[in-house]
């Protein structure tokens, strides 16, 4: 049996680059983010239900996240709505991916871990943190978001604080050095408690 490892953390506190470092510990990973972008792709899974209650969503049989997240910004009931259509088609992914994956560590990246109860289906748990003036310049510095549009996906997530008081690991992204070495003694750690299972 695999050692299930949750990789969580808010908005831009570096979930995708501390992921690509325990692949590079040879763990193998599952990443909800780009789950969610095979499912709006085209033949995705996503694409006609959301069709059916965003329609102006969908463009050349795709979902457009640059009209989805305008429609999230002007409709306060829009992001739940389209939660409640993704995330079982997630779950399904993640799912499936548990069933097929072949290594010691599985990682599962989910933005929502602890907001969706996922945590309880992993073994452990570890956070990524950054302190909060460096998380806004990351997400602002992509220019994908506005400032509103950042602020109103944070405040549907759960504090970093609470998040890292809730996590078995925290992870300071503040270099990739410093994060590399974190990485590497949570697989250390993790192997030696599955030698000693
Ligand atoms: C809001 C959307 C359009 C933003 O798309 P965009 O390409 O700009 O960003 P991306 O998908 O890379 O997400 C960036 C970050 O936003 C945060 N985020 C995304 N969805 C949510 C959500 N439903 N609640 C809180 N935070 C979220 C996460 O921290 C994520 O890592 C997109 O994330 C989306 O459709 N979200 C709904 C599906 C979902 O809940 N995904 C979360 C993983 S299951
Ligand atoms: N350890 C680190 N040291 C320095 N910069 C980092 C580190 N980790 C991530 N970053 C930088 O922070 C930014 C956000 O990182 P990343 O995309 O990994 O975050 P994320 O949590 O996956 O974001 P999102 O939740 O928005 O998908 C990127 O510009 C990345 O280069």
């Amino acid at each position: 049996m695999s050692f299930l490892l949750g990789l969580t953390g808010s908005i831009g506190m570096g979930k995708s680059t501390t992921a690509r470092l325990f692949v590079e510990e040879g763990c193998a990973l599952w990443d909800a983010d780009a789950a969610v972008h095979r499912l709006y792709d085209r033949g995705g899974a996503a694409v006609v239900p959301l069709r059916a209650v965003f329609p102006e969503a969908v463009r050349d049989d795709r979902v457009d996240r640059q009209v989805l997240k305008r429609i999230i910004s002007e409709d306060p009931v829009a992001l739940a709505r389209i939660e409640k259509i993704v995330h079982p088609l997630v779950a399904s992914d993640r799912e499936m991916f548990k069933t097929t994956a072949d290594a010691d560590i599985l990682v599962f990246d989910i933005p929502l871990l602890f907001e969706t109860g996922g945590d309880v289906l992993m073994d452990a748990v570890a956070c990524v943190t950054a302190p909060a003036e460096v998380q806004e310049q990351r997400v602002l510095e992509r220019g994908s978001m506005t400032r509103a549009q950042f602020e109103q996906i944070k405040s549907k997530q759960m504090p970093d604080a609470e998040k890292r008081t809730r996590s078995d690991f925290v992870i300071l992204t503040d270099t990739l050095e410093h994060a590399r070495t974190q990485v590497h003694d949570i697989v250390t750690t993790i192997r030696e408690r599955l030698a000693h299972a």
